[in-house]
């Protein structure tokens, strides 16, 4: 912190709370402060000695509130939205092949994509997620709705053999992915991946592909694998092989590699995934909701393998709200493993956080509080009913806080959701816009 003698220097804002969770390190502070300029934090101290410090036109005192990094949504398809209730209660096969596949086949279009995209930031933003990692067809309009509305996104580039609106098979998707990374690295909110959607919809060939360009670019992959029993079963019976191993054999798997699901997991897969040094996306409530299966997450987490967290997409969670998400992931680790300290409030706020921000190759800029690293903070107000008393803020974001007690968002500093209301865009007008594709999808068997 510069001295109290010499003229202070000017920051664009200072941010003081009554409790900041920076996540890293892991400590509690009370009456903080953090001093922000050009989207950076410049600096985290006690709320006096910041101010005396620092200068700033822009001053935002949270007294009941929790001040902590922004939800970094590890999974999702977030112009999913635009289905969302459309076919509940169905295995993973059923749902897509019966219900999402042919819809997507029919209305999935750029159009399609940016209007669920910009549903999908509405409530992530105001849920208190500050970046999401994507997949889905038409990536650039995704990027373009995010940096549009001033949400940090991972873009993944989609790869499957099956021909879509978006490309004829894999090696039209991985062309198209390599003519359109320069234009989203653009992007000053955007960072890419690519994005085999599941072993069972990627041959080897299109998997070779994806490694030699994700090796050229230095580009993190991002997968669904292990989701169920029957991906394994089908894998054995068709590659002699469980799909782990079949993605180690091809060379796919590495620190860059983001395995999605995993809820199939045997003592082998546990070592490849550990000796590979990739992280898994855990996304208990799609899990859940298809019936597929529960990441052993204590024990990946035993075995030292980074944990972040997912919502997958609204099609089948069915919400995109992570503070929901990181409960249901602490409950579900320890009602599974027999064990209450499985997965503890600070943990699972990390995995929601930093493990995200980690796990797509971002943990240098986002998800801790951090002097250096760009502000995408939320504030939580505890107080509120359903978060009375409060003995520990920790304990409260993980075991009690509705996401309807987020009241601040920042994403690079710039401010989205003020007092729990969007601060650049009407909802009510994003609800009209999407109204007529909910009628076009309704109407679709009528259409036939
Ligand atoms: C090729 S874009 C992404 C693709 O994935 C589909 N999808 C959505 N959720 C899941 C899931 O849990 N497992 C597998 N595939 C899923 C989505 O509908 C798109 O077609
Ligand atoms: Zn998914």
């Amino acid at each position: 912190m510069p001295s109290q003698h010499a003229a202070k220097p000017v920051v664009d804002q200072i941010i003081s709370a009554r409790w900041v969770i920076p996540v890293r390190p892991r400590v509690l502070l009370h009456h903080h402060a953090l001093a922000i300029k050009q989207g950076r934090i410049v600096a985290i101290g006690p709320r006096d000695e910041i101010h005396a410090a620092y200068t700033a036109a822009d001053n935002t005192t949270l007294d009941q509130h929790v001040l902590m990094p922004g939800f970094v949504n590890a999974h999702t398809h977030a112009a999913m939205t635009l289905m969302r209730g459309l076919a509940d209660d169905l295995p993973l096969m059923t749902w897509l092949n019966e219900h999402i596949w042919p819809v997507e086949g029919r209305f999935v279009s750029p159009e399609f994509v940016s209007m669920g995209t910009e549903l999908a930031i509405a409530e992530m933003l105001r849920g208190g997620t500050t970046t999401f990692n994507d997949m889905y067809f038409f990536p650039e309009a995704a990027a373009q709705s995010a940096q549009n509305m001033g949400m940090r996104a991972h873009i993944g580039h989609v790869i499957i053999d099956f021909p879509t609106a978006y490309a004829a098979n894999a090696d039209a998707c991985l062309q198209a992915a390599a003519d359109l990374l320069p234009c989203l690295q653009q992007m000053p909110l955007i960072r890419q991946s690519l994005a085999p959607h599941a072993p069972y919809t990627v041959a080897d060939a299109g998997l070779r592909g994806t490694r030699e360009l994700a090796e050229a670019e230095q580009l993190p992959v991002h997968m669904h694998v292990h989701e169920t029993a029957h991906e394994v079963e089908e894998s054995l019976a068709q590659h002699g092989r469980r799909p782990l191993a079949r993605l180690a054999e091809l060379g796919l798997l590495n620190p860059r590699f983001l395995a999605v699901h995993m809820t199939q997991l045997d003592a082998d897969d546990l070592t490849i995934c550990r000796d590979s040094g990739l992280h898994i996306a855990h996304c208990p409530e799609s899990n859940l909701k298809l019936g597929s299966g529960i990441a052993p997450v204590a024990r990946i987490r035993e075995q030292g393998i980074g944990v972040a967290i997912g919502t997958d997409g609204a099609a089948s969670n069915n919400d995109l709200d992570m503070l929901g998400e990181l409960r249901t992931a602490a409950l579900l680790a320890k009602g599974f493993s027999g064990d209450p300290t499985a997965f503890p409030a600070w943990e699972v706020l990390e995995a929601a956080t930093l493990g995200g921000a980690e796990a797509i190759g971002w943990g240098d800029l986002t998800g801790s509080l951090e002097p250096g690293k760009t502000a995408d903070c939320i504030a939580i107000s505890l107080d509120h009913p359903a978060t009375f008393p409060v003995y520990d803020p920790v304990s409260q974001v993980a075991y009690c806080a509705g996401r309807d007690q987020v009241t601040h968002v920042w994403v690079n500093g710039q401010i989205r959701i003020r007092r729990g209301q969007a601060v650049d865009w009407e909802e009510q007008a994003l609800f009209s816009r999407a109204q007529a594709w909910v009628k076009r999808i309704r109407d679709k068997d009528q259409n036939t």
